[in-house]
């Protein structure tokens, strides 16, 4: 795992943002895998902003999120659908046709999951994937346990995940119980890595992977197994961290 220390969350979003670009500009046809939550919403205005300058084309961009919640339509201000089309979809031409994103209003949850591994696989895998990194070691909606084998499924969303995200509802009890998520298999096809961690929050977890053993009881630990990781940290996430060992 490579390890890029950056004073803080507009850095690691600027940075993030360049290799993104710099892999849009040299391939004919990008993949390029996305997260949801508070740590890309940067990333995303920063690409917003190179493609507004005209820097920047998405015309041959091909994406795939890592996750949706169960149950809620694709309008709902709280689905992952909504998040992207809003952060950045919408502003950057990226048309229906060009986006994925589990379908967590399907009548087939299992069929979904497996379609969506083969619309990866068609699209000739993913060559870069964002990932954030969840308080307790989740990548994707992949929650502690879950086997490092794992393909695109349904999951249990774990209390701690539901409370971290509530923040987003009006109340806990409207936070999905279940999502659907890449698998840990999954993302570790993806040909680069990706990871963002900032703030204070999140040092303990950094803590954690930069300096626990392989185990699905922090499902980032199988991140130092793939070949081309990048872990952008800012001071807060990293000093906190290192200042634990
Ligand atoms: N499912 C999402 C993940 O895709 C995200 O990366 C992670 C961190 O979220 P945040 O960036 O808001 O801290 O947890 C959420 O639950």
């Amino acid at each position: 795992m490579q390890l890029v220390k950056v004073d803080n969350y507009e850095e690691m979003s600027k940075k993030a943002c360049s290799i993104i670009m710099e892999h849009i500009q040299e391939n004919r046809n990008p993949v390029i895998g996305l997260a949801t939550g508070s740590t890309p919403e940067k990333l995303y205005s920063c690409l917003i902003d190179e493609y507004k300058q005209g820097k920047v084309s998405f015309e041959n961009v091909t994406t795939f999120n890592l996750d949706e919640y169960v149950g809620l339509k694709k309008d709902d201000a709280n689905s992952y659908h909504h998040y992207m089309k809003e952060k950045l979809f919408d502003h950057v031409g990226l048309g229906v046709d060009q986006v994925h994103l589990p379908d967590g209003h399907s009548e087939d949850l299992e069929q979904d999951c497996l379609t969506y591994e083969k619309q990866i696989e068609e699209a000739g895998g993913i060559d870069i994937q964002v990932l954030g990194l969840g308080l307790n070691g989740h990548i994707g909606f992949n929650e502690p346990g879950t086997p490092f084998s794992s393909r695109t499924h349904v999951v249990e969303l774990s209390p701690s995940t539901r409370s971290a995200n509530a923040r987003f509802f009006s109340s806990i009890e409207e936070v999905p119980t279940q999502a659907i998520s890449m698998g840990i298999a999954s993302i570790m096809a993806s040909k680069k890595i990706l990871l963002l961690v900032s703030g204070k929050q999140k040092a303990e977890a950094l803590h954690r992977l930069l300096n626990s053993e392989l185990t699905e009881d922090f499902p980032a630990s199988i991140l130092q197994t793939h070949p081309d990781v990048t872990i952008i940290a800012d001071e807060l996430a990293l000093e906190a961290s290192l200042s634990k060992s």
